[in-house]
């Protein structure tokens, strides 16, 4: 379906919905300066001007009726976001104004464009490879800062440079396997096999190693409180919120449904999930309460375990989840300690003593030790990408020569499906349907 309608000229309002200083409609193809030259009225015609050029005039409905004044952008193919000939009809922010200007401009032969259609021809183009056009997507949607900046370096083909410096020691790898079965009698020195094979292997390592930071950075992360009644859970999540969201009071069993709230942490978008404390009870309400507890804890990015630091201590009724999604906390700092743990953080959210190593060790949990400058992987499909590429490469250094260029070459395939060069057309739709019309 994608590669279809490329002759097309395509329209939708490329702004938010909403009442706006300003707001535009794009539209791009062969006839979208046509298309412009029946909307526009003003000095001189858009399919007149030179590319880059903006022109002020009116925006008018078939029946001559003048909709707004505004100005129309003129670029042309290839030199445009698309690599097509763009025109951009940037009216007064308002729906109706918006609507009634798209609606002449489909009138005037164009149609509506799909969700990501616009990045999709600038990828169809060549003009950005798919890892460019994820980072595109991860920019429009990014709500922190650090997606912000993760997008941005993909954006800028960071992601891509990275790639490429582990394909070029595959590459020549490859060539020194080549020439080796070409002139056996020469033998491959090791600092053309050996060495950049370990070089990509240990590059590739690094890679991969960014693609958790890289999905919580861009998706975010849910965070479940769990632990028994009265641990101090709802308190917490209070106190890392600064608001009263959730019902604190001296009675154990106050929480019963979960209950959700949003933070940034570290410029992460976090989810934290308050949830019912944990123990064997009658009570029908408070035991569903229990059972999604332990659901919710199972399906989390990361755990908290809370436990009251002032009272016995008292194992939890249900399995914890595995160490690596577990963070454990003795609660009630503040009051004397009934027993001690050097692998729980103390935290107490009367007083906040210990927040400030909370947070510093949730974003440790969260993004680990990855570089912030570096472009880090941060969907699915490259990571899944990046590791088959480090199978293959682990591979060839076991193999004996002859053999191990197979999987050089298939290594190689993986890093191209990284960036997505030449990759088959249901990678590419599922990479754009997750975009908005107009982008
Ligand atoms: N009004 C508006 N703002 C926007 C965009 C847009 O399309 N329209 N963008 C899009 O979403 C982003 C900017 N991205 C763009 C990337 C390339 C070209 C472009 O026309 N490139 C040509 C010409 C370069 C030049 O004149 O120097 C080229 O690279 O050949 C335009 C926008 C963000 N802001
Ligand atoms: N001194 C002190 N008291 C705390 C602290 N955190 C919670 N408490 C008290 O402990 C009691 C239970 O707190 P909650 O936050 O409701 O505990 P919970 O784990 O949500 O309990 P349930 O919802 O019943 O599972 C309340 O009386 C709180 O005021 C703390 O850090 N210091
Ligand atoms: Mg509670």
């Amino acid at each position: 379906m994608t590669r279809t309608g490329l002759s097309d000229t395509i329209a939708a309002i490329a702004t938010a919905p909403g009442s706006a200083g300003v707001g535009i409609v794009r539209v791009s193809g062969p006839g979208a300066l046509r298309v412009a030259d029946g909307v526009f009225r003003g000095q001189r015609r858009p399919s007149a001007t030179r590319a880059g050029r903006f022109l002020f005039g009116q925006l008018v409905a078939g029946d001559g009726e003048v909709l707004d004044e505004g100005l129309c952008l003129v670029f042309r193919g290839p030199r445009s976001y698309t690599g097509e000939d763009v025109a951009e009809l940037q009216t007064h922010g308002s729906p109706a104004v918006l609507t009634r200007v798209l609606a002449r401009v489909l009138e005037l032969g164009a149609r509506p464009a799909r969700p990501g259609e616009f990045t999709l021809r600038a990828y169809l183009a060549g003009r950005l490879d798919l890892a460019q056009a994820e980072a595109v997507l991860e920019l429009v949607n990014a709500g922190t800062d650090t997606a912000r900046r993760q997008a941005a370096l993909g954006l800028s083909g960071a992601l891509g440079e990275r790639v490429g410096r582990v394909a070029a020691h595959v590459t020549r790898t490859l060539a020194a396997l080549q020439a080796m079965l070409d002139y056996p009698e020469e033998g491959v020195p090791d600092e053309d096999r050996a060495a950049p094979l370990a070089a990509a292997e240990a590059e590739l390592e690094a890679l991969v190693g960014t693609a958790r930071a890289g999905q919580v950075a861009t998706r975010g992360a849910r965070l479940a409180l769990i632990g028994r009644p009265n641990a101090g859970k709802s308190s917490l999540l209070n106190a890392l919120l600064g608001y009263e969201r959730s019902i604190v009071t001296p009675i154990p069993g106050t929480t019963r449904d979960y209950l959700e709230a949003d933070l940034s942490l570290a410029g992460v978008p976090v989810t934290l999930v308050d949830t019912a404390g944990l123990r064997e009870t009658g009570d029908e309400v408070e035991a569903a309460g229990v059972r999604q507890a332990v659901s919710l804890a199972a399906s989390a990015d990361l755990v908290l375990v809370l436990e009251d630091g002032s009272g016995p201590r008292e194992a939890l009724p249900t399995e914890g989840p595995e160490e690596a999604r577990l963070l454990r906390l003795r609660t009630k700092a503040d009051l004397p300690p009934a027993w001690t743990d050097s692998a729980a953080l103390s935290v107490s959210a009367v007083t906040g003593q210990g927040l400030p190593e909370l947070r510093e060790a949730l974003q440790a949990a969260l993004l680990g030790d990855v570089a912030r400058g570096e472009a880090w992987l941060t969907t699915e499909r490259q990571a899944d990408a990046a590791r088959r590429a480090l199978t293959h490469i682990r591979a060839a250094r076991r193999l004996p020569d002859d053999l191990a260029s197979y999987e050089l070459e298939e290594a190689l395939r993986a890093l191209a499906d990284l960036t997505g060069r030449d990759v088959q057309e249901d990678v590419v739709d599922a990479v754009f349907r997750n975009f908005c019309v107009g982008k």
